[in-house]
Formats: structure tokens, C-alpha cells, sequence
């Protein structure tokens, strides 16, 4: 299969992802005091050399020099090595050990190091060209073999020259000596390697990009470790998600857009046309407009608690997973709810202010202890629940009130209505969810009904609260202070003025929606999203989707995985199954779950089947979205 074509692939940055000879300075240098120095004239060298700048041959020797490297670092390098495999070759094993017989290394690095590392991908020995090294008798490299064609200017040619391969050449490789390979007339194809590193000028030259090596495989149709190569699935990422998300997105070779605030409705319309996936946080607005345009979008990440910001019943309808982080945030918010209580408590604020402006008042009035005051939580969920235990742990009497039965924690009392919560609590603070029937949860009414001298803080949602209610209330004196954190109009970035009738008030803690601001919450949110969402596009799993029927799947053995999203109508399952029959599949495992509008099934089957099948199933009536995978 496929004996006339050839597989020529560079080593460094390439193959692994980094320069081994900068590696190796690493390790030889270790103990030099210039080692940042001369760590960066090899740099210098190097890419000189691999963007076709400087004589290959002379860059060599002068770093080889520079190293002052010795046999006994060399085992330490190829450990190095061994951990740094560019990662897509590293998950695509499978392809060097199918085509052993095609797959060429062509480098100017040094077989020493190369060998050990490319052998365990079941790549040839007779099929690594490479330099070799020259050592003293006290085993330092003192330099190289000059007749190796590969240590000269022009080296790949001439070497590639000696070989004349009989058939097609295709060559991968992120230097510029790679590429004049193709322009020597030696290859049919040169790809320019950018997973690593991308040079302009290589990538200006080249007829094709690999942003990874699916993308090769891909466009040679030659097997693969994915279903369809990441680099095609376009991310974008809006408000500053954390950077951590990007890497692990990287780690599977996405094509990655991140935008540090978010997109108005207009803006996001123009940029989700080719995006598959998209991160948001509580601010970006992703209405059914949106999702009008949005034709290649198969998840949303909502990289935060709240996804009253999504369209989540146009996203289902049009088979779009919504992923969120339940958990990731809440004990940030719940700290910063509690210190508010004891800050408004103090009237610290008033007082630090003061403070700043050289006023020193010294007083107990209107500051008291939290100790036995009665706090009540509006909203009994993951924050509330959570307030409620660490509260108690400060001496506050926790009650609450919540619209479905909860789970009383620790000595908690349950209120039967939120009238009864208002007229008992000391402290009021609300942490229901965004849902639209939650508009104006609170307003003149319950203001009133508040005790005269209770604290109100809203952590929830903006839209909840009836400002202008909340600011009369705070001017008549009827409530001693409040927190808020989340606003009905909020800055769609830093650089927005914030306007809001509550500036200015005394004892009133604004803050700009930063409850869930937090190294730790916005690191755990940024493993959680990415890896269901990643979960979703790879296996099938929707477990913990907000809007999907969960599956939690089996993973994927030597099977064929179908994935078929369909509206909630009789007979569309006995449909798929009719056309598995017809065509002869076999069925190794089958999973439903349905929904009131949807139905997910996924069908595992032989290896061995015809196309025919998959066509037939996309024509199924009411199919809204199919996949395979494999
Ligand atoms: N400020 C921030 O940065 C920040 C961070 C995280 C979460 N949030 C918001 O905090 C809120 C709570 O988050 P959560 O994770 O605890 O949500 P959750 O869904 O776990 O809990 C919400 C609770 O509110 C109850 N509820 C809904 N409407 C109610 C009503 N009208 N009266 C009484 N109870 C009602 C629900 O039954 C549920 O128990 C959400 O609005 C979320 O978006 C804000
Ligand atoms: O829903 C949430 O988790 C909070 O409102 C935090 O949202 P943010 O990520 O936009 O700060």
C-alpha cells in the first residue's frame, strides 16, 4: 500500500519541539556564569541558519563550539527528548509504525540523540539521516563528520540527491532547508510544520501549512489518530478567559482566537460564522441572532456558574451542546459574601475612605459583630448551601429560603416564604439563578418588608434587583449598607465607564462583577469547560451539559462511534436502526437518552462498514446534526 511515496520528515522542531543542540547547551552549560549568553547566540545561530539567513555549515561548527558538550550529557538530552515529541506525532504512532518502510528523517541534527527518540516510533535506523558527532578521548564533541553530506550548505539536497527515491516525496519540516528540498525539485509537496514554531519566511514559500500532522495525513488521506484533524476546529475564546483553557485546547491541537472582553451581539454574529467551539463568560451575549449565524458551532462553553447569557433552547434545537462550571467558583464567591457582611458590619469602607483622606473618626456607631445576627440566604444552591455552613462557623443564624425543597446543612432553619426571610434577617443575600422569571426578584415590596437596619447584598445576577428600589431604600435610611457585585448594565470591558445611581452611597460595597474572580476559580474553570468540551468533540459525551440529555459513554474501542442528534419525534430511532439492518452493520453497543425536544443516540459499530450507511443516516427525516468517529 501506498510503496511509491515517501514520508520525509525533519527532527527538530519538527519531529520534537524543540532544537536539541539548544537543549544540549542547556544541559552542558549548566554550570557556565554566561550560560544565558551563549544559550542566546545558539539560538541566534539556529534560526539564523533555519530561516535560510546564514551558512548552515559555519553556524554548525560555531555551536558546537559554543556547547562544550560531552558524550555524558547526551543520555540526559534524549530523556529530555523523549518527553518533548511534537504532540501530534506522539499521538499519531500508529501512522510511523504502518509506514516504517516510507517514513524518512532527513535532519542536521545529530543521530546520537535522534536515533534513540525517533526508533521508539518504529521508525528505520537505515531510514535516519542524520549527522553523527566527533568526540575526543575524553569523550567532549569536538565536532562532526565533513563528509556527511547533511553538515554541508545545501546538505538535504545533496543527500536527498544520493537517495533518488523512486516515487512520490513528501516532506514535513518547519526550516527553511526543508522547503528548498521541494524547490530543488526533490519533493512533490513540501508542508511547513508551524505546531512548534512558525517562520515566516518557510510559511511564505510553502504551498501547504501543517499546523499539525493530521492536517498532513488529512490532506494525503492517510490513517490518522483523530476523526478530523483539530486544527480545522476553530475556537474562540472572548472576555480573558484564563490561559490555562488556551493550553489545554493547544495540547489537542485546536485552532485557537481569543478576544480579551466581549463581543456585542453584531460583532459576535460576524465572528462565530466558521467557530465550532466558543467560550464565553457571564458578559457575552449569545442570542438566537447569534446562533442564526453560528452554522459550523457544535458546543458553547460558558467558562462561569451562570447561562442565562445563551439561548439555551435555540442551542438545543440546533443540537449545540452548552458546557458550564458548576462548581469551579463557588466557594470565591461565598468568601467574598462573607467578607462583605463583616466590612458593612464595620462600615469599613466609609471608614478606610475617611482614612484616606486624613480623617481620623474613631466611634462604635452603627458597628456591630456578625456573632448571633440572622442571616438569610435567598437561593439555597451551591453558593447559598455553602454561605449558609461557613456563616454558621462565624456564630450567624443561618435561615433560607429557596422555590424547590433543599437539603437543610448544619443547624440552618428553612423559611416557608421569602416574606417570612425578609422580616426575621438582619442580613439579606440573594443567590438564585438567572433565570428571566427572576426579574425583578427584588424591588420596593420587599425592600419594605426588610427589617429597618438590615445589610442587602446581591451576588447573583443584575437583573434581579430593582436598583432604583434598592438606591431608595439606602437613601432613606431604611437599610444601614449593601454589597452589590452584579449590575443590570454592566461595562462590556475595563475600558467602559461603570453608571450606576448607587455610586456614590455611603456603606455601599461596589464591585465589578469579580465574585468569581479568583486565581483558583478561574484555573478550575479553565480544566473543567475545556475538558468536557473536549470529552463531547472526542467521544460523544454530554455528561454535565446544561441543555443535553447526559450520556456518560464507554470510551471508544476498535469501533466506529455514530453520533446522531435528532428532533424528540416517534420513529426516528427505529429509523437509524432500519438503515443499520438494510446496510449490514453491526451494532457493538447502542446508548439513548431523549429530552422533551431531542433525541442523542449513539451507536457503536464494526470497523468494517459501508459509506452507503452513513449517508443514508444524514438523510434521516428530523436529523438535526451526525457524526462518526473513529
Ligand atoms: N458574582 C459572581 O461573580 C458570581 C459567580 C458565580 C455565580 N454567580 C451567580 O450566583 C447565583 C447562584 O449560583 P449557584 O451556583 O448557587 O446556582 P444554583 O443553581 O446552584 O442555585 C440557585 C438556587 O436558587 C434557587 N432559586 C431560584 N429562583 C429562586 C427564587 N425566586 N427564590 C428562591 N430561590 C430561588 C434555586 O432553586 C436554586 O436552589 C447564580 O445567579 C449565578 O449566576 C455569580
Ligand atoms: O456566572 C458566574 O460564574 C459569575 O457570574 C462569574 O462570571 P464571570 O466569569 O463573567 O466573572
Amino acid at each position: 500500500m501506498n510503496k511509491d511515496k515517501y514520508f520525509i520528515l525533519d527532527f527538530d522542531s519538527t519531529f520534537t519541539k524543540v532544537e536539541a543542540l539548544d537543549e544540549l547547551g542547556e544541559i552542558s552549560l549548566r554550570d557556565e556564569q554566561n550560560k544565558e549568553e551563549i544559550l542566546q547566540q545558539i539560538k541566534e545561530l539556529t534560526d539564523s541558519a533555519m530561516n535560510g539567513n546564514s551558512s548552515f555549515s559555519e553556524g554548525l561548527t560555531k555551536r558546537l563550539q559554543l556547547l562544550k558538550a560531552n558524550r555524558k550529557h547526551l543520555q540526559e538530552l534524549i530523556a529530555i527528548l523523549q518527553e518533548k515529541v511534537s504532540d501530534s506525532i506522539h499521538r499519531n504512532k500508529a501512522f510511523f509504525e504502518e509506514f516504517a518502510d516510507q517514513v524518512l528523517i532527513v535532519s542536521s541534527g545529530f543521530k546520537e540523540f535522534i536515533l534513540p527518540i525517533v526508533s521508539a516510533y518504529g521508525i528505520k535506523e537505515e531510514n535516519v539521516h542524520a549527522n553523527t558527532f566527533e568526540f575526543d578521548e575524553q569523550g567532549n564533541i569536538i565536532g562532526y563528520d565533513p563528509d556527511n553530506v547533511l553538515c554541508q550548505d545545501k546538505g538535504k539536497i545533496k543527500l536527498l540527491d544520493q537517495l533518488g527515491l523512486s516515487g512520490d516525496v513528501y516532506v514535513l519540516g518547519d526550516g527553511y532547508t526543508d522547503y528548498e528540498i521541494k524547490e530543488a525539485g526533490l519533493a512533490n509537496k513540501f508542508y511547513a510544520f508551524t505546531e512548534n514554531v512558525v517562520r515566516d519566511k518557510v510559511v511564505e514559500k510553502a504551498e501547504h501549512v501543517a499546523p499539525t500532522l493530521e492536517e498532513f495525513l488529512y490532506q494525503n488521506k492517510l490513517p490518522m489518530a483523530v476523526s478530523y484533524p483539530k486544527n480545522r476546529i476553530k475556537v474562540l475564546l472572548l472576555e480573558g478567559i484564563h490561559p490555562n483553557a488556551v493550553e489545554l485546547f493547544k495540547l489537542e491541537g485546536y485552532q485557537i482566537e481569543t478576544v480579551p472582553g466581549a463581543l456585542n451581539e453584531e460583532e459576535l454574529c460576524n465572528q462565530v460564522k466558521d467557530v465550532s467551539i466558543l467560550g464565553i463568560r457571564s458578559k457575552t451575549q449569545v442570542t438566537a441572532k447569534v446562533l442564526e449565524h453560528a452554522n459550523r458551532l457544535m458546543s458553547i462553553g460558558a467558562f462561569c456558574i451562570g447561562t442565562n447569557q445563551i439561548a439555551l433552547d435555540t442551542c438545543l434545537k440546533a443540537g449545540i451542546t452548552v458546557f458550564n462550571a458548576p462548581f469551579s467558583n463557588t466557594r470565591s464567591v461565598v468568601e467574598l459574601a462573607l467578607g462583605e457582611i463583616i466590612m458593612l458590619s464595620r462600615r469599613i469602607f466609609d471608614k478606610s475612605m475617611k482614612m484616606h483622606q486624613g480623617v481620623w473618626d474613631k466611634s462604635a456607631a452603627g458597628s456591630i459583630e456578625v456573632r448571633d445576627k440572622k442571616l438569610g440566604i435567598v437561593g439555597y444552591g451551591n453558593i447559598g448551601a455553602q454561605l449558609s455552613v461557613l456563616a454558621e462557623a462565624m456564630g450567624m443564624q443561618v435561615y433560607y429560603y429557596d422555590v424547590v425543597e433543599k437539603l437543610q446543612l448544619g443547624n440552618a432553619r428553612k423559611c416557608e416564604t421569602l416574606q417570612e426571610l425578609l422580616q426575621l434577617a438582619d442580613f439579606v443575600t440573594l443567590h438564585v439563578d438567572g433565570s428571566p422569571s427572576n426579574t425583578n426578584l427584588f424591588g420596593k415590596a420587599e425592600f419594605d418588608a426588610m427589617k429597618p437596619g438590615a445589610v442587602f447584598l446581591n451576588l447573583s445576577r443584575g437583573h434581579v434587583v430593582e436598583i432604583p428600589a434598592l438606591v431608595e431604600a439606602l437613601k432613606s435610611g431604611k437599610l444601614a449598607g449593601a454589597a452589590v457585585d452584579v449590575f443590570p448594565y454592566e461595562p462590556a470591558s475595563n475600558n467602559e465607564e461603570f453608571v450606576n445611581e448607587l455610586r456614590g452611597l455611603a456603606n455601599v460595597i461596589l464591585t465589578p462583577h469579580i465574585g468569581g474572580s479568583t486565581t483558583e476559580a478561574q484555573e478550575n474553570i479553565a480544566r473543567f469547560v475545556p475538558t468536557r468540551i473536549m470529552q463531547y468533540i472526542n467521544t460523544g459525551n454530554t455528561y454535565q451539559s446544561v441543555n443535553f440529555p447526559n450520556i456518560q459513554l464507554p470510551e471508544l474501542n476498535n469501533a466506529h462511534r455514530l453520533i446522531h442528534i435528532h428532533a424528540n419525534v416517534p420513529g426516528v430511532l427505529a429509523n437509524i436502526n432500519n438503515a443499520l439492518a438494510r446496510n449490514e452493520v453491526n451494532i457493538l453497543g447502542q446508548y439513548l437518552k431523549t429530552n422533551e425536544q431531542i433525541g442523542y443516540v449513539i451507536t457503536d459499530i464494526d470497523k468494517a462498514y459501508d459509506k452507503q450507511v452513513v449517508s443514508e443516516l444524514r438523510k434521516i427525516p428530523h436529523t438535526i446534526k451526525f457524526r462518526i468517529l473513529y
